[in-house]
């Protein structure tokens, strides 16, 4: 199996002794640059720290839509790439529905991202709802349409059925083929797509064989050393 893209999401979880400890052993672990961890904004620096001598990359898990301004809270790309951030996730399923990210907003990160020359890993996918009222695609094309004109080497997709992030609930193999073919006919058939939702080190094997699937974003699981690993392991 050729190498795959393993990228692991801390959300608003750790510490710095947590992420010392973990990122410490991903460090010794001799991983290739197909793998990244995004930690909360307070810690980048920190990871960047402890894997200055890896190719592991760091990113973060959104970004503000603006460049540079009087927007309170907010980090810009710029400031991502400036504490060597390589990469950002826009457009997460919990941002769009705890934060009422829409799609809109999306593109404008996505821009953003780009325009400080970083890798942004946009997210889609359908709700347990929209797939049970069969406009599962339907909601998918919409989401990708922010990446229209892009061109498809300078991001990176997640598909991320929201029913199965954090929820111990995979979706199928089928399901996942069935959506990461769909994907790249929309958009190009070069383009990366990470499958993520309850990915651990158990199903990473199968997940990773299915068809069409590039990579991972993991959540949960990446927040064991010893998980995170060997899902690192197991991708190449
Ligand atoms: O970004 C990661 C995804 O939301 C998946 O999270 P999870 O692995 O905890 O289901």
């Amino acid at each position: 199996m050729a190498r795959k893209q393993v990228i692991g999401n801390w959300k608003m979880h750790g510490s710095i002794g947590q992420i010392r400890s973990v990122l410490s052993e991903v460090s010794r672990a001799e991983l290739g640059a197909n793998v990244s961890v995004c930690v909360a904004y307070p810690y980048l620096g920190l990871a960047k720290t402890l894997l200055k001598d890896t190719a592991v990359q760091v990113g973060a898990q959104d970004v503000c839509e603006f460049h540079i301004g009087a927007y309170t809270g907010e980090v810009s790309a710029a400031m991502l790439a400036d504490v060597g951030c390589e990469l950002v996730i826009v457009g997460h399923s919990e941002r769009r529905r705890y934060f009422g990210e829409t799609s809109e907003t999306a593109a404008r990160k996505v821009r953003a991202t780009l325009d400080a020359g970083l890798l942004p890993v946009y997210c889609v996918g359908e709700t347990a709802e929209q797939r049970e009222s069969g406009i599962a695609h339907q909601v998918i094309a919409e989401e990708l349409q922010v990446l229209a004109g892009v061109p498809t080497s300078l991001y990176a997709v997640a598909y991320e059925p929201s029913w199965a992030v954090g929820t111990g609930v995979i979706a199928t193999p089928e399901q996942i083929a069935e959506m990461h073919a769909f994907i790249k006919q929309t958009l190009d058939a070069r383009t990366r797509v990470l499958y993520g939702g309850s990915v651990k080190a158990s199903n990473t094997a199968q997940v990773l064989a299915v068809d069409g699937v590039d990579g991972v974003l993991v959540g949960g699981a990446a927040l064991s050393a010893s998980e995170f690993l060997e899902i690192c392991r197991i991708a190449g």
